[in-house]
């Protein structure tokens, strides 16, 4: 059930076309921006990482924690729309990891019948345990981790190769998480109204859900677990009852569209990064549906008034300039909706990264 962990390590990858990417030596790029220099990806002094100018990209084509097809067809489309290039090419950074998506759909159990309500629960926990190693053996480099879904129940992997990797290298230190998103994630799979896993994530990543069935995410161990303190949201505007109650509960950080229409984005950020403080390594998790439907429309739940592009490239920004993050997810792009508006979500999502990892206006 457990297929070949993707893992492939090369100085430079190449994309689908066969392109090499990476230039890594240091000279002004050529293409379009004369003064761009490469020396570096960013001037931010990057805290928690050895290799700064290394990424690991993992390229994560699956869809089985939703219902809809097509999301699992966002990293090509990403990678197509030049993401890897540019991250490489404009921002300098050396690429490792995945050189191509892998078809994470292909991963089916012979038998997946549903578990405690769960819908695909082998196929999704078999995804993400494969991501987890593969998250893992990049940011223990001292490498920043770049995964592109996919929709949103990969995190559970992602996060837990960024959680287990930080504490081995600094001494048991947690990751916090900022969550950008429209929706908690955080349905247990007895309040899950759904079924998804997607939405479920942050739940498996807390422990306030936890399995028995070693299939079935029963593979979570504590150290690729995450703290509710340290978790951070962004965005909310569709929050299940069950989830309104487990926030509460638990004291969770959120600061929802409401807060944002209140104070303003440049606020919200800094209350958001202040609850996290300085000595905390940052994993962020971004759903494109985080951003309105009128940017981001390509997306499986689409809700209605929410970030605008630059809101969602401002919290990137500011999350880089922290100099915290270790790693992002780029998650829910869904190419084959809203087909008219397809490009456009692409675009927004190839924003998002490059703001993530270092691009500034000026
Ligand atoms: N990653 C997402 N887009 N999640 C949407 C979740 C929607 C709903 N709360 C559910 O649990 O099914
Ligand atoms: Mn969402
Ligand atoms: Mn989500």
């Amino acid at each position: 059930m457990h297929p070949k962990a993707p893992e492939k390590t090369s100085p430079s990858t190449s994309d689908s076309n066969g392109h090499v990417n990476g230039n890594g030596n240091g000279h002004a790029s050529t293409k379009g921006h004369s003064t761009y220099t490469t020396t570096s990806p960013s001037t931010i002094q990057q805290k928690f990482l050895s290799s700064p100018s290394d990424l690991g990209v993992v390229l994560v084509g699956f869809s089985g924690g939703q219902c809809k097809d097509g999301v699992d067809a966002a990293p090509t489309a990403l990678v197509q729309a030049g993401l890897l290039d540019q991250l490489s090419d404009e921002l300098g950074y050396k690429l490792h990891g995945d050189s191509e998506v892998h078809n994470y759909n292909e991963m089916k159990p012979a038998h997946d019948e549903p578990y405690r309500g769960m819908k695909n629960p082998r196929a999704v926990s078999a995804v993400t345990e494969t991501l987890a190693a593969q998250v893992y053996n990049q940011a223990r480099q001292g490498r920043m981790v770049l995964t592109l879904g996919g929709d949103h129940s990969i995190a559970i992997g992602t996060i837990a190769g960024t959680a287990k990797a930080v504490r081995e290298r600094y001494n048991g230190r947690e990751i916090a998480v900022i969550w950008v998103d429209a929706h908690a994630d955080i349905n247990t799979p007895e309040t899950s109204e759904s079924g998804n896993v997607h939405g479920m994530p942050v739940a498996f990543a807390t422990g306030l859900a936890t399995s028995k069935e070693r299939d079935i995410f029963g593979w979570l161990t504590e150290d690729q677990r995450i703290s509710t303190r340290k978790l951070v949201y962004i965005g909310l505007r569709d929050v299940d009852k069950g989830e309104k109650k487990i926030l509460r509960d638990h004291g969770i950080r959120a600061f929802s569209m409401h807060d944002i229409d209140r104070h303003g984005i440049g606020r919200v950020v800094e209350l958001a990064l202040a609850h996290i403080g300085a000595d905390t390594p940052i994993h962020l998790s971004f759903d494109v549906d985080a951003l309105d439907p009128m940017w981001a429309p390509s997306t499986g739940t689409p809700v209605r008034g929410g970030l605008t592009l630059r809101e969602g490239d401002y919290i990137a920004e500011c999350v880089h300039e922290t100099g915290q993050l270790v790693a992002m997810d780029l998650v829910e792009v869904n190419p084959n909706l809203e087909v008219a508006g397809a490009s456009e979500t692409v675009r927004a999502g190839v924003s998002l990264v490059r703001c993530a990892l270092g691009d500034t206006l000026l």
